[in-house]
């Protein structure tokens, strides 16, 4: 679904900084894969990358086969919309719309029908139990909420890849756990490829495999068995080996 070659990104400045160093990586149709190091590893630079936000300074992506990087710029739109499916830390919906016409932003932009809309807005909203708040505004319903509606606009439109930074950030603990089930949910349903980023340990013990960045270069990858608890703690440890700072694991939740 996703291969990542030989890719680097040197952001020049009066200093240049390598974020990225001869990146490999591979993600299978239907995996759920996490990215984690330390701050300034290179995470975000990685996920804009195949987010195809920002473009590599050498080194190949290929989504489903195709290299979005290559497209022009409203060939690479819609490209975004139609296999792209984004989800943020901050839940980036608009405060103007209601939920139910945030969530159907993608189709509304790819002018589908609005019997389509409608029966796929139902069966999203349905699957993330957020039916009740679809008439709501922004400001009316919780974090937790919030992220729902916006993971439900990422699915409305059955994108390939699911894109995620940090989309636990921003939530309680609980809050955070409800979210991560409804995307380990949505990868085993749907089986929608997965990328997650996150410093979270508890979000990341919900993939099938977390690869850590450190310093720009792959690290290591370790896989999750039959037990999440355990995973969960692998994770803790590997991040401690890495030497992430006491704040990069003040979130860790048991
Ligand atoms: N636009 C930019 N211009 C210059 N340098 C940048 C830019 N964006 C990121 N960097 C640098 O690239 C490196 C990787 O940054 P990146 O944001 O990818 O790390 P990260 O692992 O996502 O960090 P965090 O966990 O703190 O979000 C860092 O050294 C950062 O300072």
């Amino acid at each position: 679904m996703l291969q990542v070659k030989q890719l680097n990104k040197i952001y020049s400045g009066k200093v240049a900084t390598k974020a990225l160093v001869d990146i490999d990586l591979t993600i299978e149709q239907g995996e759920f894969v996490g990215i984690m190091g330390p701050s300034g590893s290179g995470k975000t630079t990685l996920l804009n990358m195949v987010s195809t936000i920002d473009t590599p300074s050498s080194g190949e992506i290929y989504i489903n086969g195709k290299s979005p990087h290559v497209l022009k710029a409203n060939d690479l739109a819609r490209f975004r919309r139609r296999h792209l499916g984004f989800v943020f830390q901050d839940f980036n919906l608009l405060d103007t719309l209601t939920i139910a016409e945030n969530i159907v932003l993608p189709l509304t932009l790819d002018k589908k029908g609005l019997r389509e809309m409608d029966q796929k807005l139902k069966t999203v909203a349905k699957k993330l139990g957020i039916e009740d708040i679809l008439k709501k505004r922004t400001y009316e319903i919780s974090g937790g909420q919030k992220q729902r509606a916006a993971i439900a606009r990422a699915m409305i439109h059955s994108p390939s890849l699911l894109l995620a930074d940090e989309p636990t950030g921003s939530l309680d603990s609980k809050s955070s756990r409800t979210v991560m089930e409804m995307l380990e949910m949505i990868n085993e349903t749907e089986c929608t490829t997965t990328m997650l980023v996150t410093h979270d340990p508890l979000a990341a013990s919900f993939c099938h495999r977390v690869v850590f960045i450190k310093d720009g270069e792959l690290y290591n990858e370790i896989h999750r068995g039959d037990n999440r608890q355990q995973f969960f703690q692998e994770i803790i440890d590997m991040l401690s080996f890495l030497g992430g700072t006491s704040n990069e694991l003040s979130s860790v939740r048991i």
